[in-house]
């Protein structure tokens, strides 16, 4: 997959620009606050239906009352027209050729990686972090698993209002939300341990071609509900049953739902100790830099087009011997959109086109 043209209407600090990037390596450069970012927004926003910052209507460039962004991508040699609007209210209407439709046809789900800074927090932060990682950039290539997520997430939330409210008391509506509680739940955690089971070995690939061989890196998925065995979900079902009687005195004491999906957590073990409280600076950034590029080629093996990589202000924050290490994984392979207020001779090399963003305006380097 490609994105041939974008044209940004009222997006951000853009007025009206439509730019035609390369099918290679495209690098963005520009002084602090001109709009740079908003561009990888823009690309994100097209392909993805959604913005990576906070508010999807922030994206409406301030005094208009809507925003737009329609792009041109080709996959498998096959252009797809998309148009994403937002209005103020938040209302979006998406259309592909034409016709109106969802997010989820969106040529995004065959893979856009996104690598920013704040990504480091994916293996700091607090575990919902790592769940977002999984359910949001590894999850959006497999449409059913979302479907489930969304699904879980709802009766979660019934169930939690059941518990705060009656205390459990209400024994008779518990069960009937419990059935799907079980289901979807299972559900989502075979489809996390199956994603995770086609991208660690990916991962731990990648990190040792960053840190050396003498660096082993595993990473576990640590469920609150003891699996026997497998991905099987009838199996895991029986197990969420009888995790979830045990825990049901502390659930009505709590009053919410303890166990399942929504509270696990992924560890990221060098030669088995905790990164997220042994790992050094620098190993935490070759861990996140092997999610990224193992992201790239789990989204090439599972769809068969080429993801597309954006890197908002991370290249600079790298070590040479990474920068040249990514640089020279992507260079010929995808297309990917790089920010950074600096361009070095040395990165040079690997870019085919530099643009200067000033003030709203994108200008090919001459
Ligand atoms: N909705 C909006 N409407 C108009 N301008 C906006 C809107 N949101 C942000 N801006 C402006 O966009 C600019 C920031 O753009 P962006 O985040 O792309 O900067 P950048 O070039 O990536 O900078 P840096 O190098 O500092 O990361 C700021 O000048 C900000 O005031």
């Amino acid at each position: 997959m490609f994105l041939k043209n974008i044209l940004l209407n009222d997006f951000r600090n853009y007025d009206k620009i439509l730019w035609e990037p390369c099918n290679g390596i495209n690098f963005i450069t520009g002084s602090n606050a001109q709009g740079k970012t908003n561009l990888l927004e823009a690309v994100f926003f097209s392909g993805l239906g959604y913005s990576f910052r906070k508010k999807d209507r922030d994206v409406i460039r301030w005094g208009k009352t809507h925003s737009s962004v329609r792009a041109t991508y080709f996959l498998k040699d096959m252009p797809v027209d998309i148009v994403a609007d937002i209005n103020e209210e938040g209302k979006k209407k998406i259309l592909i050729n034409g016709a109106e439709d969802g997010r989820k046809f969106l040529p995004g789900r065959f893979g856009i990686v996104l690598f920013r800074p704040d990504d480091l927090e994916t293996i700091k932060g607090p575990p919902a972090r790592r769940r977002e990682f999984i359910d949001n950039e590894i999850g959006m290539i497999e449409p059913v698993y979302r479907r489930r997520l969304q699904q879980y997430r709802r009766v979660v939330e019934q169930r939690n209002n059941l518990l705060r409210v009656g205390g459990g008391k209400d024994l008779q509506s518990l069960k009937i939300w419990n059935e799907q509680f079980y289901r979807y739940g299972a559900e989502v955690l075979s489809g996390r341990i199956k994603l995770l089971k086609k991208y660690s070995p990916l991962v731990r690939e990648m990190y040792a071609s960053i840190a050396g061989n003498h660096e082993n890196l595993e990473i576990k998925y640590l469920s609150t509900v003891k699996i026997s065995g497998g991905t099987d979900t009838e199996q895991i079902i029986n197990d969420f049953i009888f995790e979830g009687k045990t825990r049901e005195k502390e659930e009505f004491y709590k009053k919410q739902t303890v166990i399942g999906p929504h509270r696990d957590d992924i560890v990221f073990l060098i030669n088995k100790q905790d990164a997220r409280h042994y790992g050094s600076q620098g190993q935490i950034r070759s861990i996140v830099l092997a999610l990224k590029t193992a992201q790239l080629q789990l989204f090439r093996l599972e769809t068969g087009e080429q993801p597309i990589l954006l890197l908002d202000d991370v290249l600079m924050e790298l070590d040479d011997r990474r920068q040249h290490y990514l640089l020279q994984l992507i260079a010929g392979k995808y297309q990917s959109f790089i920010t950074s207020t600096t361009l070095d001779d040395s990165i040079k090399r690997y870019v085919d086109r530099v643009y200067f963003v000033n003030k709203g305006t994108v200008k090919e380097e001459s």
